[in-house]
């Protein structure tokens, strides 16, 4: 449906709107520079909530109720006044409308059936397809076998099958390539250059590089073709494809090139020309492939990256040399001071005069001619720089593998520096060396953190978990409640250690931090400290209570230690706060194994402090006896003076009178034994209770 809309935009005058305001608003002005109506031409600009036409906004309102009263959409936002054929944007939206109103329709049907007791029409099911499950970010494993001709034949064999790119045996015949290539690599200069290709072993240089022919052209026409590859984030594994990609790579072009055959013209120049190889020197990206294959799969890379950095090294060398050699046999050999004197194994001698040339400035063979000091130049630059970047690149390499040990050691120095400028005990300085090594030593790195933050936070967490699953596994409370309360907290927990003896926290101070312990043991001590209460193990959680304020208790119950070295994950009060929002049950469960350590803490002080009851009583009634008894042995002999002693000391009764009098005096006395004997029934909130996760 076509609808052409022809509005002319009245602006109302200043006059009138402040008139309908009241007031002169600084309002955006219209294109002619006043709000009248334009004399000249209408405005012709899209009915958007502009500034400038914010006043015509009853108006164009409306006008969409008209147009939606005839059962269109008008959409403001798109359609430009006075343009002759809707917008595409416009018919769309009609259609989105006819769409909408069709599937409306369609479930007023569907309701009005199924509410009037007529069977519903079933749903329609989709035609079968294959639901589409996400791909794995590794292609599938190549080690499948298939049978052929009744033999089993590995994927990699099938010249049907694609080939992981990352797998194993690609990475083994990238190998072989790199092995073929280097052979040329080295080969060609060496055969070119020196006489070491004789007819007696000319077949078996033959051989050789036909083997080192044969793999480049399987490489080309089998394997690299079946490269699986990535495209918009999916592996491309279809034969066709696949093909497809490779030849459009540059690679391709260079792998064909480094294949042409032009040993035919052994015919013509003899089997001795090597150099006519040299196009296999062109297949270089096998070996830069073959690199980074390697890189990734190994533990240890920078291995890989220093041996690659060698690598070039001596090949420049083999290349001085050659060329040494080369330079010597054209010029004569022994002919001059400077040139290789054919004495000894040609290679080595002349490997070592490249080597020395390259390496070092002065002492060598002064050049003689024209030839020689410009080799000797060549070599000289190629040593200053060359050599220069490549010796500095493999101390890169060595320092970034030692990146975190350097660290380590400057935080060490670092702060034995400044407790040593303080002045500290020895004992303490030695203590935090101590801390410092034990640290280094369990967690290689001090802001784990730090390193996992460029990884997005999914990832972040499963590095996590696969880093302390071992540990986590055994905290009893992960048991107990959902798997997603363990993927919440495993981000937030961040490694501590202690020393042996080191307090974790302290009986009274406000708790920030709960804690569970990796590797080590916890004691619970008794408020004295003389006492341990529990020993804790590795999965045990403690520190909850004062964080989850069970009875107003913010405060630490108790004090625990580190009893040897270990190794704990802290936990903030925010961080458990926030987890403990989501995961009701685990709060649950925290809370009944706090109550429970609260009331078996104070069970066991009632306990403790009833027996210090019994015991003084009894140790009062054993002096009791013993004093009766002795006044019982001395009243016969002293029956005058006990009798004098007996009238002056007060009796019980008037004992008792005194004191009243005395409290009477001083009414805080009786507030304090009033106190007393009521605390003898209350229940303490210090909980002594051997919790463990086991
Ligand atoms: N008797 C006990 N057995 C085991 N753990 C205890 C005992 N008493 C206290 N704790 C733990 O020690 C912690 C000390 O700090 P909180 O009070 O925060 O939480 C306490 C409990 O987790």
């Amino acid at each position: 449906m076509e609808v052409t809309v022809d509005v002319h935009t009245v602006h109302p005058s200043t006059s009138d709107r402040d008139a309908k305001y009241g007031t002169k608003t600084p309002l955006a002005r219209g294109p002619y520079g006043s709000w009248c109506t334009p004399e000249t031409s209408p405005i012709h600009h899209p009915l958007t909530q502009t500034n400038s036409n914010i006043e015509t906004k009853t108006q164009l309102q409306d006008q969409k109720r008209f147009l939606e009263a005839n059962s269109t959409v008008f959409p403001l936002q798109k359609v430009r006044l006075f343009s002759t054929s809707p917008p595409p944007d416009y018919i769309s939206s009609i259609e989105d409308k006819k769409a909408i109103t069709e599937l409306k329709e369609l479930k007023k049907n569907y309701i009005t059936k199924t509410t009037s007791g007529d069977k519903p029409p079933p749903i329609q099911e989709e035609p079968d397809c294959e639901p589409e499950y996400p791909q794995s970010p590794i292609p599938a494993s190549p080690t499948r076998y298939t049978k052929c001709k009744g033999f089993l034949l590995s994927t990699f064999c099938d010249p049907y099958m694609p080939i992981d790119p990352q797998g194993r045996l690609y990475i083994g015949w990238l190998c072989l390539v790199t092995f073929c290539y280097s052979y040329n690599a080295w080969g060609i200069a060496l055969r070119s250059t020196f006489p070491y290709q004789t007819p007696e072993n000319t077949p078996m240089w033959l051989a050789a590089d036909y083997f080192s022919d044969l793999v480049y052209l399987l490489d080309v026409a089998f394997v690299k073709p079946r490269l699986m590859y990535l495209h918009e984030g999916f592996w491309v594994d279809d034969p066709v494809e696949t093909r497809k990609n490779y030849k459009r790579k540059v690679q391709y072009k260079f792998d064909v090139i480094s294949l042409t055959p032009l040993d035919v013209l052994y015919f013509y120049f003899g089997t001795q020309k090597a150099i006519l190889r040299f196009p296999r020197l062109l297949k270089l990206q096998t070996f830069w492939e073959f690199n980074q294959a390697m890189d990734r799969v190994l533990a240890s890379p920078y291995v890989v990256r220093i041996g690659k950095t060698l690598c070039y090294i001596f090949y420049l060398i083999h290349l001085n040399a050659c060329a040494y050699y080369a330079m010597s046999d054209h010029i004569g050999l022994g002919s001059n001071g400077w040139v290789y004197d054919n004495e000894g194994i040609a290679y080595i001698r002349c490997f070592y005069f490249a080597t020395k040339t390259a390496t070092s400035i002065g002492k060598n063979p002064k050049p003689e001619n024209t030839i020689e000091y410009l080799y000797m130049t060549a070599a000289w630059l190629m040593g200053v720089f060359v050599f220069a970047l490549l010796i500095g690149q493999i101390r890169d390499i060595i320092a970034t593998a030692t990146r975190a040990r350097t660290e380590y050691r400057k935080a060490l120095d670092g702060c034995a520096r400044y407790l040593r400028r303080l002045n500290l005990p020895a004992a303490l300085q030695r203590r935090v060396t101590l801390w410092f090594n034990y640290t280094w030593s369990q967690q290689r790195c001090f802001d784990e953190a730090k390193i996992l933050n460029w990884l997005p936070s999914n990832m972040k967490r499963d590095v996590a978990l696969a880093v302390h699953m071992s540990t986590l596994s055994k905290v009893q409370l992960f048991r107990d409640c959902s798997d997603s309360l363990l993927r919440d907290l495993v981000l937030q927990l961040r490694p501590v250690s202690f020393l042996p003896g080191d307090l974790v926290v302290r009986s009274g101070d406000v708790g920030h931090q709960m804690y569970i312990i990796k590797t080590g043991e916890c004691c619970v001590m008794s408020q004295d400290e003389t006492e341990v209460l529990a020993t804790l193990r590795e999965g045990s959680v403690f520190g909850e209570i004062s964080l989850l304020g069970i009875e107003g208790l913010r405060r630490r119950t108790a004090t625990v230690r580190s009893r040897g070295y270990s190794s704990l994950f802290a936990l903030s009060r925010s961080d458990l706060d926030a987890a403990l929002e989501y995961h009701k049950e685990a709060a649950k469960v925290l809370r009944i194994r706090a109550d429970q350590i609260i009331r078996e803490n104070a069970a066991r002080q009632t306990k403790q402090r009833l027996a210090a009851l019994e015991a003084r009583k009894s140790a009062e009634l054993a002096k009791r006896q013993e004093s009766a008894l002795r006044r019982k042995s001395t009243v016969s002999g002293h029956s005058n003076a006990t009798e004098g002693r007996r009238l002056r000391a007060p009796s019980a009764t008037s004992k008792r009178r005194l004191s009243t009098v005395s409290e009477k005096k001083n009414p805080r006395a009786r507030g304090y034994r009033t106190l007393a004997s009521t605390c003898t029934g209350i229940r303490t909130p210090l909980p002594t209770i051997v919790f463990t996760a086991e």
